[in-house]
């Protein structure tokens, strides 16, 4: 039986990358932080998923096993050692504290003299997420031991996208997920190619992939939840069933549609029936998602290469309207969520300093003019709240 090591035994990591691997015939240690979780997997050695549609239908996974990297950091390494496969959904900010384990698991196989090819890929909301991780791994590893990496150890980048919203279930390994998935894989950063999962695509470049992805599904939803938060919802089942919100919804994506059909070879016609299916997914009643998931992370989500900056740069660039996108940014800096901490700290600094010197910090944007019109139209949604 092939092995995986998962990292992330969270609503993606069991609802969507367990799925998958078990489906391809791995066995799959989870390392997560959550006790509760890795001890039901292992009392239990399996799951089940329940698919959000009518039916709900379930999907069983076994041969699962959970590894504490709090508790035994050492356990996680000999896994790696022996793997066939490593994956992550754990969230970007996480990946750094994850690496000096993958680093050590590379060191053993090195040290053994083992000649096995191991691909690690990170199945993140994140452009660009497995080569970060390789940068963060690479820190911990010496030139040797980077030579070792660089033959035998690849990074390919990846897109995932299944809806899974935050759990409520009395079973902790319960997860309930839209039926609806994707996992797109760059092969031309593979050190492993023969090793491809069925149900997984694999393709020569991702950036396509991911920016199509990223700025219709994760635009889309952020567009949703935070409108929905500025309106005083509180579901996107309830955000989304708002006519002026899906207006807000269609803007954003007719934008970004703009955008990808002039980056990429999508037609508008492709983009509009993916973006046309993403609408509908969010409006899965079989789902209830909370708007403080989807919002969740507000200053990571204003980030330059997010999904709402980037597009704007971009679109801006090129001469093209980025209004409804630049109102959705206007609507995100008055998101105030107490159980939020990045909220909090954005609230804070709002407080602290100049609504320029804010959005200078969080968006990572020199251009003055683009930066004028985010701080008036947070001025103008801040008086109309
Ligand atoms: N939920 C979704 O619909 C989707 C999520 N993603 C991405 O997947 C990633 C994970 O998201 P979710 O599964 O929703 O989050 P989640 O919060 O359900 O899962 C993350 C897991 O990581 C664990 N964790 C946190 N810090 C850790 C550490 N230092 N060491 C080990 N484990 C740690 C948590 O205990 C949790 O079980 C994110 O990057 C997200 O953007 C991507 C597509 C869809
Ligand atoms: O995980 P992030 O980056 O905070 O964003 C949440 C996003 O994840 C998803 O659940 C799946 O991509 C989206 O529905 C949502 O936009």
């Amino acid at each position: 039986m092939m092995k995986a090591v998962h990292f992330g035994a969270g609503n993606i990591g069991r609802g969507f990358i367990g799925e998958t691997l078990a489906a391809n015939g791995f066995s799959i240690d989870f390392v997560d932080v959550n006790a509760t979780i890795i001890d039901a997997l292992n009392a239990r050695g399996e799951y089940d998923i329940e698919l959000a549609a009518e039916g709900q239908e379930k999907i069983h996974v076994s041969n699962v096993k959970g590894l504490n990297n709090k508790d035994h950091p050492e356990l996680v390494v000999a896994a790696i050692e022996e793997t066939d496969l490593v994956t992550t959904a754990i969230g970007p900010k996480i990946l750094p504290f994850i690496a000096p384990l993958i680093a050590d698991g590379i060191k053993g196989r090195q040290t053994t003299g083992d000649k096995a090819k191991l691909d690690v890929i990170a199945c993140e909301n994140m452009i660009g997420g497995s080569q970060f991780l390789k940068q963060e791994v690479y820190k911990h590893l010496n030139d040797a031991e980077q030579a070792y990496a660089d033959e035998y150890i690849g990074f390919p980048n990846a897109a995932v996208d299944r809806i899974v919203p935050i759990q409520h279930h009395e079973d902790p390994l319960a997860v309930s997920v839209e039926p609806f998935k994707e996992w797109v894989v760059d092969e031309s950063q593979m050190e492993r190619p023969d090793l491809k999962l069925t149900s997984v695509e694999y393709v020569p470049d991702l950036e396509p992939y991911i920016e199509r992805k990223l700025f219709s599904v994760n635009t889309g939803h952020a567009t949703v939840a935070y409108t929905g938060k500025y309106k005083g919802y509180t579901t996107i089942g309830e955000a989304i069933a708002d006519p002026e919100i899906f207006k807000q919804l269609e803007g954003a994506l007719s934008e970004t549609r703009d955008l990808l059909s002039h980056e990429f070879d999508f037609t508008v016609d492709e983009l509009k029936a993916y973006q046309d299916k993403v609408a509908s997914r969010f409006q899965n009643t079989y789902i209830s998602d909370d708007i403080s998931r989807v919002a969740r992370t507000p200053i990571r989500k204003l980030g330059y290469d997010e999904r709402f900056i980037r597009p704007i740069r971009s679109l801006k660039e090129k001469g093209l309207d980025y209004s409804v996108l630049l109102d959705t940014v206007g609507m995100i800096l008055t998101y105030d969520e107490p159980a939020d901490d990045e909220s909090v700290k954005l609230q804070g600094l709002l407080k602290e300093k100049s609504a320029d010197a804010v959005v200078r910090e969080v968006t990572g944007l020199k251009d003055d003019d683009l930066i004028n019109e985010i701080v008036a139209k947070y001025n103008e949604k801040l008086a109309a709240k």
